[in-house]
């Protein structure tokens, strides 16, 4: 066996695995099997490098001084060390940030109107823009803020379970107040009660377009508050991909990873609350509106199914709101422009436009198409529950009882990777299910129109490009493991398709 040449505790400069850049790093250990040494990066990141990987810190810097940053702390799009790539790699993301900040605010608008239209058909857009001054209104402005206030009201009260979050690259685990299911009971019993007492909530169909803009004002606020937050945060309160320099890029991306007054965690807060709870609040004004507009006893079919489907998708994140505390967002992400406004206008003005669209284009459904839909989106919501449940277990304590037959693939992290059950039949058995769900609530508004199928088709896209982040995330967590697994398990959403 060749002598250890790097010892435990030794720094050195290792290469950051794709690229030609190297940083100082500590070993942590050799693996005689492998041949290679687990080190760990000044950010916390752990990798596995060979021996032609690591250089001595003196024979190093003697060479190059400038290049010992830690990768935490890199320029994002950084990773070929030629200077010019480096500059136009950079100003393409900042071009990006600028396309994403002017495009999605202009999508929601495009979409509301659109959806507004008699007839939604893409021959007859783009749909009229509205004045400037119509789409300001004081009271909805007014309403947003209220309902905000009230989830946060609710969010700070001590009832329910302190739970605790994934350990951070300090080692230090926050703790979140994970009451979601109390406050979504509480707003359905103020909502109940709002109703009795003659409130209409055919507003919120009426005032869709201008609710929306309050909520959008209210985003970028809560984004440039963010941003200024995160220059009083230390580097380990940074999430690795929000620190660019580029002040476009990190106000989108979202610089520090959890942003909090106190111990209100703002992006747990925005994540859960007013923008999930107002999305099922939406919905059934929609409901309303449908009923008195076409003086119905009761929603139709269509409305009811979608209604039921969202809202059991909504109950079962709150149930299960600590399961979201291993999920991409809340361990990586940084709470910036992108999740505000995908929290506050997103979710609750764009998710709810099934329902938008149901109000003036019935869609009526034969009972063996609505069994045939129910079916479906039970199946989905099996895949999710069990997947998603299977994952969180185990990250919360491995060696769990309930997990052990369960195979799994050993990293270098100390962490392990599921390789049977649902994570042994795709690597994201969660999105399937969640995209059965989507098809299942497009369905009950039928063919005429694509807006209805808006979701599915922004869903097919979004978790498509969110899985392959999450692989190049995992690989450079996991290196040879996450190749193992990807071998063990081939296809990453759809058995024997992708
Ligand atoms: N409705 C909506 O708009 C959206 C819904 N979602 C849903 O939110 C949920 C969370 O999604 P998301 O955060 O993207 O991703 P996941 O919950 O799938 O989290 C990915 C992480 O899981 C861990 N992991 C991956 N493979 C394995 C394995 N084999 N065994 C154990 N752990 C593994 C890794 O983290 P580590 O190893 O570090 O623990 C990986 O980074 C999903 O159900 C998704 O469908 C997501 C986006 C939008
Ligand atoms: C504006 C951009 C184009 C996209 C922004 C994406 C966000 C809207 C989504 C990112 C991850 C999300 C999750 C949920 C809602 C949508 C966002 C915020 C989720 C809370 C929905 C309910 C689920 O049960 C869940 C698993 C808890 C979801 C977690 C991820």
């Amino acid at each position: 066996m060749p002598p250890v040449k790097y010892q435990r505790g030794e720094m050195v400069m290792g290469r950051w695995p794709g690229s030609s850049l190297y940083y100082e790093v500590k070993v942590l250990g050799f693996d005689s099997k492998s041949e290679s040494y687990t080190v760990i990066y000044k950010d916390g990141t752990e990798l596995e490098l060979m021996e032609q990987d690591i250089k001595s810190t003196a024979g190093f810097l003697s060479r190059s001084r400038s290049r010992s940053r830690s990768p935490g702390r890199r320029r994002s799009g950084s990773r070929s060390p030629s200077r010019t790539t480096r500059g136009s790699s950079r100003k393409s993301t900042a071009l990006g940030a600028y396309f994403w900040l002017l495009f999605l605010p202009a999508w929601v608008l495009f979409m509301i109107l659109q959806g507004d239209l008699e007839d939604p058909s893409l021959v007859n857009a783009p749909p009229p823009l509205p004045s400037l001054d119509s789409l300001w209104d004081y009271q909805s402005f007014g309403f947003v803020v209220l309902w905000i206030v009230f989830q946060a009201l609710l969010y700070i009260l001590p009832v329910g379970k302190l739970s605790e979050g994934m350990p951070l690259r300090t080692g230090e685990r926050l703790k979140y107040r994970t009451n979601g299911f109390f406050a979504l009971m509480v707003t359905a019993l103020a909502v109940a009660i709002a109703v009795h007492e003659g409130v209409d909530l055919t507003y919120v169909y009426n005032n869709f377009l201008q609710l929306a803009v309050a909520a959008f004002l209210i985003s970028v606020l809560l984004s440039c508050y963010c941003y200024g937050h995160s220059r009083n945060a230390n580097s380990e309160q940074l999430a690795l991909g929000g620190n660019s320099g580029n002040v476009a890029y990190d106000f989108f991306k979202g610089r520090e990873l959890n942003p909090r007054i106190k111990n209100f965690d703002l992006k747990f807060f925005c994540e859960m609350r007013p923008g999930l709870i107002g999305w099922c609040l939406i919905n059934f004004a929609m409901a309303v509106t449908e009923m008195k507009l076409h003086n119905l006893d009761s929603p139709s079919c269509s409305m009811i199914l979608v209604n039921l489907f969202q809202l059991l998708y909504v109950l079962d994140g709150l149930w299960n709101e600590e399961a979201i505390l291993t999920t991409m967002d809340l361990m990586h992400d940084g709470f910036g422009f992108m999740l505000a406004f995908g929290d506050l206008v997103w979710v609750p003005f764009t998710y709810t436009l099934q329902a938008f669209y149901l109000v003036n284009h019935p869609n009526p459904l034969s009972p063996p198409a609505a069994a045939a839909i129910v079916l479906l989106k039970l199946i989905g919501f099996y895949i999710f529950r069990k997947s998603n449940s299977e994952k969180n277990t185990f990250r919360k304590n491995p060696s769990d009882s309930k997990l052990s037959c369960m195979r799994t693939i050993p990293t270098a992290t100390g962490k392990s990777l599921l390789t049977s059950g649902w994570w042994g039949v795709v690597r994201h058995p969660n999105y399937l299910g969640d995209l059965i769900m989507a098809l299942s609530w497009s369905l009950p508004c039928g063919f005429s129109h694509i807006l209805p199928w808006y979701y599915m088709i922004y869903f097919i896209i979004l978790l498509v490009h969110r899985e392959s982040r999450d692989m190049s995330e995992c690989k450079r967590k996991y290196g040879s493991a996450w190749d193992e697994y990807c071998q063990t398990v081939p296809y990453r959403i759809i058995p024997w398709v992708y």
